[in-house]
């Protein structure tokens, strides 16, 4: 395994730059307010973040993660899915916050000449404004979200969009993430991929999926880079 010929670092957003749930489930539980539904803890809402926001609203109403789409009652969805867009537009960073070690570690790869990109699954229009927020816009040439291609992780359409856009190949490209999502969709493009322990993963352990390398401070990046 050689990460030393990387030029191009593909991160996933939530779970691996960013603790959005607090938000997300601020968001979430709003929703089910108003529907008369039943409310969750932040804990129970963390396992559902990993789909984009259509799943992450039918896993709320039916209160599982592995529903089946008979269950979700389309009346509700319907209604529900705009209360929760809207509410997270304006919530988008009142309680969401870097990992540490992100912002100095993007700063290092920066300097050290890395190109990076975000491929997340969630809706586009919300990467840039957390971006922005949190001070780490400055970072990205390209952003790739759910609704940005014909289709999200764990698929490699998005992984393969941005090795083509900075004109890499596979083995130059590498992508960093929290979820099984990422790590399938790494594999998809034929891709190394680098897992952070301490994101989200729908409460299950990231190693199950054997990622390339598994690191548990996103700061470790850098010294599997330089090797
Ligand atoms: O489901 C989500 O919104 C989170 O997506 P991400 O982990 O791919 O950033
Ligand atoms: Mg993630």
């Amino acid at each position: 395994m050689k990460f030393s010929e990387k030029k191009l670092i593909i991160f996933d957003f939530d779970g691996t730059l960013i603790d959005s749930v607090p938000d997300l489930a601020a968001s979430v539980n709003f929703m089910l307010k108003k529907l008369n539904k039943k409310l969750y803890s932040i804990d129970e809402i963390r396992e559902w973040v990993g789909n984009g926001a259509q799943t992450l609203v039918k896993r709320a109403l039916t209160g599982k993660k592995d529903f089946q789409e008979e269950e979700v009652n389309k009346n509700l969805y319907e209604q529900g899915l705009p209360i929760f867009l809207e509410s997270y537009e304006e919530k988008l960073c009142e309680h969401t916050y870097l990992y540490e070690g992100v912002k100095e570690t993007l700063e290092d790869l920066k300097q050290r000449g890395y190109k990076m990109a975000i491929v997340t699954n969630k809706p586009y229009k919300f990467i840039l404004p957390i971006l922005e927020a949190l001070g780490i816009e400055e970072y990205f040439e390209l952003l790739l979200g759910a609704d940005s291609l014909a289709s999200k992780k764990p698929s490699a359409e998005p992984l393969l969009h941005a090795m083509n856009h900075f004109e890499c190949n596979e083995k130059e490209c590498v992508m960093v993430g929290d979820s099984k999502n990422d790590i399938i969709a790494a594999n998809n493009a034929n891709m190394h991929s680098i897992a952070v322990s301490y994101g989200y993963n729908y409460g299950e352990d990231i190693s199950v999926h054997q990622p390339s390398i598994i690191i548990e401070n996103f700061a470790d990046i850098i010294k599997h880079l330089e090797v």
